[in-house]
């Protein structure tokens, strides 16, 4: 489904990724770890067209990502919860929600895929009217994926989902990727919680410094020497 491939990006002068290659494949879910500053969030922001890579392609079901402009690449499937979930938070639930169906193909299906998304997340249905900005930090994580699930993507991009949660929250929200997973939507996720991470993806990229230093089944991760002494604390 998703194809990079010599990729390298960065903010002016500074590089912050080399010689990138990476595959997600339709319907899995795949990790993406490693270190504060490594790189992660800019790699999400190179498949959402947020920034460009300055070298290398990325393809999204063979399709160009680099030459589609930013305000079509939604179109191409492609939908992204960012760090710290950027909700509209005076907006109430609904409105947020709304604010994911832009596009025009989106807003014809909109009834139908609020209901896919009250489905997966009743707790939206039973908010729906409240401010989103007051909802508790999980509630607002989930309104934040419900917002990008409404543009009927095929790849769910999803940063860092559980930062900033209190750890009975970080559970919920992994089984909340465990739920939109088995939805059948193919997930690419930023984590820095990597014990956890590993539990609910299929594959996982270790990125370090810019490049991806290793890759593998999340059991060869959990099994990897260089995942377990800097990442899992054994
Ligand atoms: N807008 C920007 N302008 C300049 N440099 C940036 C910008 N955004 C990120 N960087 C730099 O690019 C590098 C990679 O940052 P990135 O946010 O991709 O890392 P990360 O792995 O997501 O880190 P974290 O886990 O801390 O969120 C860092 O050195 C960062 O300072």
């Amino acid at each position: 489904m998703l194809e990079l491939r010599g990729v390298n990006a960065g903010y002016g002068t500074f590089q912050a990724l080399f010689d990138v290659n990476l595959d997600v494949k339709a319907g899995e879910a795949v990790g993406v770890i490693g270190p504060n500053g490594a790189g992660k969030t800019t790699l999400m922001r190179i498949i959402s067209g947020l920034i460009r890579p300055s070298r290398g392609s990325i393809k999204m079901e063979g399709i160009d990502v680099v030459a589609t402009p930013s305000h079509k690449i939604v179109s191409l499937g492609i939908a992204h919860v960012p760090e710290n979930r950027r909700l509209f938070p005076r907006l109430s639930v609904d409105d947020n929600l709304k604010m994911g169906a832009f596009m025009k193909e989106a807003r014809a299906r909109y009834a139908e895929r609020l209901d896919v998304v009250f489905e997966l997340f009743p707790r939206l249905k039973e908010r729906r009217h409240q401010m989103a900005g007051t909802m508790s930090g999980g509630e607002q994580q989930m309104c934040a994926i419900g917002r990008a699930m409404m543009s009927n993507p095929k790849l769910l991009l999803l940063d860092e989902p559980s930062a900033g949660l209190a750890p009975v929250v970080v559970q919920q929200v992994f089984e909340l990727v465990k739920r939109i997973r088995a939805s059948g939507l193919t997930v690419l996720i930023v984590e820095q919680n990597v014990q956890q991470v590993l539990k609910v993806v299929d594959r996982a990229y270790l990125i370090e410094a810019g490049t991806i230093r290793a890759s593998g089944t999340s059991a060869e991760m959990l099994a990897s020497d260089t995942v377990k002494e800097a990442y899992l604390g054994v």
